[in-house]
């Protein structure tokens, strides 16, 4: 049995936080807001794992009106979630996410971000692709406000 699952998020762009994406610190002049560290990578990530399975969405199971989840580093949250895969008897089979930003460049941390979710998720680098891409300075990416991040999961049965 095999389950498709697909996540987007999006965090606005300010000054005085870190950029954290895929579990990484990536340098750059400026952050993403938000309740958590705002990884909008895993984010997506998370929303297509529990889509997949029809868990309904990250808000529900990490309310941003909770102060647990203030700062909270969303690798543990995505732990969260993966161990919630395994209690229902799927693996991952692979993800594929887009990042939408129009900086900084990330193909240079693409694999350290693949990484640190295929160390989280339990599964082998090869079954993670991060892929990025600019806005060619349109809307509300291209102006520089704001990251996105698309992501679609295969969860596959254990055995299978
Ligand atoms: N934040 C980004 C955006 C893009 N890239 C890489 O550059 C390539 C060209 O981007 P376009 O938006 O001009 O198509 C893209 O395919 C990525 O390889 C990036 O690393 N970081
Ligand atoms: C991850 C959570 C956790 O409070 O925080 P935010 O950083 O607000 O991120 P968002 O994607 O807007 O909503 C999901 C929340 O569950």
């Amino acid at each position: 049995m095999m389950r498709i699952g697909y996540g987007f998020d999006v965090h606005e762009i300010v000054a005085g936080r870190p950029l954290v994406l895929g579990g990484q610190r990536i340098p750059a002049e400026f952050g993403l807001l938000g309740h958590s560290d705002a990884d909008v990578v895993l984010h997506a990530v998370m929303d297509a794992m529990l889509g997949a399975l029809a868990l309904g969405d990250i808000g529900q199971h990490f309310p941003n009106t909770d102060l647990r989840f203030k700062d909270a580093n969303s690798l543990e949250l995505l732990r969260h979630v993966s161990q919630l895969v395994h209690e229902r008897g799927y693996r991952l089979g692979n993800l594929d996410v887009m990042v939408l930003a129009e900086a900084p460049k990330l193909a240079p941390y693409s694999l350290r971000m693949r990484e640190s979710i295929a160390q989280t998720c339990a599964c082998e680098v090869d079954q993670v692709s991060i892929k990025a891409t600019t806005m060619e300075t349109l809307g509300f990416v291209g102006r520089k406000e704001g990251i996105a991040a698309q992501a679609v999961v295969l969860l596959v049965s254990e055995g299978e």
